[in-house]
């Protein structure tokens, strides 16, 4: 079976309104990336070095990354010498499976939850990268999965952030444990922890300040959070998500590489993939970054928080050249 056919398989198992918000999210993506390299496919008639230069440069247009690239193309050129490809339209299956074969292995790893009780969640990120309305959606999605849900108003440093998670709180139908601005976030956790507990709830949501500026205070503050968090519940936290803003692209991976292994982090969320042309970013920080990509912001409503898929993602950037494939296959019968 052929690439695409598999892809579509695949797909069609899965929930539509999930599809459509990738394809949605994606739009900006698609309309330059994909549409600069269809253009480059069928305008040039032979696969040459001319080619090669220009995908390689519309790809690291695409933010995917230097190293990525120049692997890319050394497959690609592999592949092209197996199979003896003349046409570059020929190559459409072949750059959309190894876009995947680089991004797999990460979608299957969900929110790692408490075996029994409570699961908490620590969210870490610079200021606006979209932490907040990050919380608030992923509220969304654990209450809409019928489980009990609390959030942390940790972030004591910004103006307006309690204000503004409180605000989600009430849009979503979810209370917030908070203290007054400037107070000590590890007090913070204390109450929420205890909160939660004696509430019975299920996940416990907790913002963190962005000073990632001053790197030794943001650690000792992170340190002290999670000895308050093991203290009441010794496995926690479950996960420690960094939020990434997928339109500061570079910026993004360097903010990523500022934490190390110490800070804890489990997994990453990827904001604002809708506002960017440069969707390639999330293939540099799956290959560049040890952590897994868990979930992708595809929009500002509540319900534009998805677990990240890279079937989904490969698949809203290319359905098109799989739509015309399917044509071609119906053409000549096969
Ligand atoms: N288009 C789009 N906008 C988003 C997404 N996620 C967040 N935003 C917007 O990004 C802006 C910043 O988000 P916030 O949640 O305020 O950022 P923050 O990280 O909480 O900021 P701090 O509290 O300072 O750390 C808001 O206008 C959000 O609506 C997304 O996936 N897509």
């Amino acid at each position: 079976m052929s690439f695409f056919k598999r892809l579509k398989e695949a797909i069609s198992t899965k929930a539509e309104a999930v599809t459509n918000k990738f394809k949605e999210g994606l739009a900006k993506t698609r309309d330059v990336f994909v549409e600069r390299v269809e253009d480059l496919f069928s305008r040039r008639k032979k696969i040459d070095e001319d080619f090669y230069e220009e995908l390689e440069e519309i790809l690291i247009g695409a933010d995917v990354g230097v190293n990525t690239v120049l692997k890319l193309i050394e497959d690609l050129r592999a592949e092209v010498r197996k199979r003896k490809i003349e046409n570059p339209s020929e190559l459409q299956p072949i750059l959309s499976e190894m876009l995947i074969a680089l991004l797999k292995g990460q979608e299957q790893t969900g929110l790692r939850m408490a075996e029994s009780g409570l699961t908490v969640i620590l969210f870490v990120g610079v200021n606006g990268v979209g932490k907040t309305t990050t919380i608030g959606k992923m509220a969304h999605m654990l209450k809409s999965q019928g489980k009990k849900v609390l959030l942390a108003a940790g972030d004591t440093f910004r103006a307006g952030a309690i204000e503004q998670l409180e605000e989600w709180g009430r849009r979503v139908g979810v209370d917030v444990i908070k203290q007054q601005a400037g107070s000590d976030p590890a007090a913070v956790m204390y109450d929420a922890l205890h909160a939660a507990k004696s509430r019975g709830v299920d996940v416990l949501l907790c913002d963190t300040a962005g000073r990632l500026q001053n790197k030794v205070n943001l650690m000792e503050e992170l340190n002290k959070i999670y000895r308050v968090i093991r203290r009441e519940v010794p496995e926690a936290p479950h996960e420690v998500l960094l939020v990434l803003d997928a339109t500061t692209g570079q910026n993004a991976l360097q903010q990523a590489k500022l934490f190390d292994e110490k800070s804890g982090l489990s997994g990453l969320v990827l904001t604002k993939l809708d506002g960017t042309a440069k969707g390639g970013i999330v293939v540099a920080i799956r290959q560049e970054l040890e952590l897994p990509v868990k979930f992708v912001g595809l929009g500002e409503k509540m319900d534009d928080l998805q677990a990240f898929d890279s079937d989904q993602f490969v698949h809203a950037l290319f359905s098109k050249w799989i739509a015309e494939s399917e044509k071609e296959e119906e053409k000549t019968g096969q």
